[in-house]
């Protein structure tokens, strides 16, 4: 059992090396909070080290049969193996990023299927790192039912883990930290008031709890997700993006045919994708098909309709193949909406690439947050069809063969007099998950719409790169 003597003078290292602070500060969910911890300085203090050992060794020799310890990384890393150095039990290392996550290894170190392993940790809140490392060191066939903590936030996790059938063996809660530092002279009552209140109106509920998925789409390069595409024109998208080097997609929003061939002919070099709605034209004519395929061809892009096609599927069908348009002899890719469910994607053809629209980019859209997730189970069921989602935000992150198609993306602006919502190109690729930018109004309407394409696809080039490397 820790003495209270050595819990207080372990509170007051902390506090001076300013591992714990008072004031006001934003956390990662943007919610103020009178009390930050950063224990990852411990490092750099040895003495604080040796406490923070000696407080956790008689906890850890009280569980029973223990195999292995492993620290959530990155701060608990060098706590268990500062444990292991002390009670001479094995360490084993979870990586946190596994990019090429078909060839290496998630574990690092020397176990075998069964092996009681404790978890280490530095400090709960939500209980979320935890149960990402339990999940992969179960996923090798370890068993993960203890963790070892140094200090309880007391915002919930601990009861979040213990649903999930986890115990956690914590030295120090927040409330006692404090208690210890008041004690100690480091803070006043009032502090210790602020926090009781802070505690008692920032509760974790378990749905709030986000695991980060163990295949994350944003951190993998487009040569190593076509492996993942089951749809033909998804593979053959994202091959054009990586030897192309450009995330671009034109929407190429006029009215004119011969407009958008001349635009299509100067902007072919720096696009993946060239969006048309085919309905808007004044002066359609069968005659434009074939220079537009021609030109796609040349320049190796996708022609995309934007149709949103939103009917029944018998309707669906003949909307794609019939009618003057006849979208299906010569659109590669197509956009529909899942509202009408799974009849509109049956009655579509399977060498088309359909992008389903979960989310838009219109200010007042009527899509709620359920609509969204059936709109990417019905993805989901239907592999060989989708090439991706058109949404705003990261979704199916856990999904590498699908394609994110993000519209409402201008430099400089915000929206347009009629509810279109704008990002910049870095935004919407490094913070909401688009692999492919839709850019209409910023390029056609720019006084140099070549220029203006070559410096979107840049941006967004450089932040998907930006975007996989960190
Ligand atoms: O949610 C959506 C879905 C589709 N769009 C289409 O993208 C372009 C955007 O054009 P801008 O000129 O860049 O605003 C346009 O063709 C829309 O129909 C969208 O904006 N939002």
């Amino acid at each position: 059992m820790s003495s209270d003597a050595q819990l207080k003078q372990f509170a007051v290292q902390l506090f001076k090396i300013d591992a714990v602070k008072f004031g006001e500060f934003k956390t990662k969910i943007g919610v103020m909070t009178p009390i930050y911890c950063d224990l990852r300085v411990i490092i750099s203090y040895p003495a604080v080290m040796k406490s923070l050992t000696e407080l956790l060794v008689p906890k850890l020799k009280a569980l029973k049969h223990v195999d292995a310890l492993c620290g959530v990384p990155y701060t608990a890393v060098p706590i268990a193996t500062a444990l292991s150095l002390e009670t001479g039990l094995p360490m084993l290392m979870r990586r946190k990023e596994v990019k090429d996550y078909g060839t290496k290894k998630l574990i690092e170190g020397s176990y075998k299927c069964g092996d009681k392993c404790v978890i280490v940790e530095d400090l709960v809140t939500s209980g979320s790192s935890i149960l990402e490392t339990s999940r992969d060191l179960e996923k090798e066939g370890l068993k993960c039912a203890d963790v070892l903590l140094l200090l309880d936030r007391e915002q919930g996790g601990i009861d979040i883990l213990k649903k999930r059938g986890i115990t956690v063996h914590s030295v120090l809660t927040l409330t006692q930290l404090i208690q210890y530092l008041v004690e100690a002279g480091c803070v006043d009552e009032i502090m210790k008031d602020k926090l009781k209140e802070y505690l008692a109106q920032n509760q974790i509920r378990d749905e709030q709890v986000k695991i980060t998925p163990l295949i994350n789409r944003l951190n993998i390069p487009f040569e190593k997700r076509v492996l993942e595409a089951k749809n033909p024109i998804a593979t053959k998208l994202f091959n054009i993006m990586a030897t192309k080097q450009t995330n671009l997609c034109l929407a190429a929003d006029l009215t004119d045919c011969t407009k958008i061939l001349n635009l299509a002919e100067q902007v072919g070099p720096y696009i993946c994708v060239l969006k048309t709605h085919i309905d808007i034209l004044e002066d359609f004519h069968s005659n434009f098909i074939q220079p537009l395929k021609e030109i796609a061809e040349r320049h190796n892009f996708l022609l995309l309709e934007d149709r949103k096609f939103a009917d029944i599927g018998n309707t669906c069908q003949l909307q794609y193949n019939k009618g003057v348009f006849k979208i299906s002899s010569w659109a590669n890719l197509v956009t529909a909406h899942s509202l009408m469910g799974k009849g509109v994607l049956e009655g579509l053809k399977s060498s088309v690439g359909v992008f389903l629209v979960a989310q838009v980019s219109a200010a007042g859209s009527l899509i709620t947050d359920n609509y969204t997730s059936s709109t990417l189970e019905l993805a989901q069921a239907f592999p060989d069809l989708i090439a991706g989602v058109v949404c705003q935000d990261p979704l199916f992150l856990d999904c590498p063969g699908f394609i994110q198609l993000t519209p409402g993306v201008k430099i400089g602006e915000k929206t347009d007099s009629l509810g279109q919502q704008y990002n910049s190109p870095e935004f919407v690729v490094k913070n909401k998950g688009a692999d492919v930018a839709v850019v209409g109004r910023g390029i056609i309407e720019a006084n140099d719409p070549v220029q203006a394409a070559k410096t979107y696809r840049n941006l967004l080039w450089r932040s998907y790169i930006d975007r996989i490397n960190c």
